[in-house]
């Protein structure tokens, strides 16, 4: 009988130097800060701009960006629900790992359905999954469109684009929202403030 997904045989392997060792090392507290949103609605410009805030604050975090891990670890995946699906598992896993090493992990990616981005909250200790919600309007995206993929979707060129004929679920309980206040999208570093602060309010920046 197959054992696949079901390990048998396989033990838990404990080491001594444990999170707690790693933190204070760091002086900070391992977490996955989760940005979901549209293709164009800001994720990666956030990711960076907050990357390189905590980098200057001393801060040791690392990017989960969706795209440049599809060149690697999910190449082999499509943009299939089920595909989907298999690339938030397995990126909510790596997650959890960088976690558990002590950094603050930022993970970029559509992660276009609910449940899934649920799973990887369910992952890690209480508190420790931050989501971040781009909430930027459709058409906001759609103008920005800096890779033109919104249009080749419009012109059927692509099937299953997120928004435009593939399903996007909005968080009901995220920690963060990043919206347009009177029309206009904050800028990167106050998209970045929002973040830093809600880190920073929680403790995790120092251990
Ligand atoms: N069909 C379809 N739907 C959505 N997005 C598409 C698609 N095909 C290619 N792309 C490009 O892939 C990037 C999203 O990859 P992700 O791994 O974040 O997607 S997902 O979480 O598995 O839904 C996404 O990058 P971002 O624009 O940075 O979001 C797109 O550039
Ligand atoms: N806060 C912002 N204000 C104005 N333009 C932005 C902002 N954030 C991102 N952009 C622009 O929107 C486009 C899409 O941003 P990007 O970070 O690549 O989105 P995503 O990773 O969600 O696809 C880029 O051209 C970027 O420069």
């Amino acid at each position: 009988m197959s054992s696949l997904g079901n390990p048998v045989n396989i033990f838990w392997q404990e080491c001594s130097v444990g999170k707690s060792d790693r933190q204070k090392l760091l002086n900070q507290k391992g977490c996955v800060v989760w940005i979901t949103g549209l293709s164009g609605s800001g994720k990666s410009t956030l990711a960076c701009t907050l990357d390189r805030e905590l980098h200057s604050r001393g801060k040791l975090s690392y990017i989960l960006d969706g795209d440049n891990l599809r060149h690697g670890l999910n190449k082999d995946l499509s943009f299939k629900a089920e595909d989907r699906v298999e690339n938030i598992r397995r990126v909510g896993e790596v997650a959890k790992l960088f976690a558990d090493a002590g950094l603050i992990c930022i993970a970029s990616l559509i992660s276009p359905y609910r449940k899934d981005r649920d799973s990887c909250r369910a992952l890690l200790p209480n508190k420790n999954f931050i989501e971040v919600y781009m909430n930027m309007p459709l058409e906001v995206c759609e103008a920005r469109d800096p890779k033109g993929l919104y249009k080749l979707a419009r012109a059927g060129k692509i099937k299953g684009f997120t928004g435009i004929d593939d399903p996007y679920e909005p968080p009901l309980n995220c920690e963060i929202e990043i919206k347009q206040e009177n029309g206009i999208c904050p800028p990167p570093s106050a998209m970045a403030g929002q973040v830093v602060s809600y880190l920073n309010v929680q403790g995790f920046l120092h251990e």
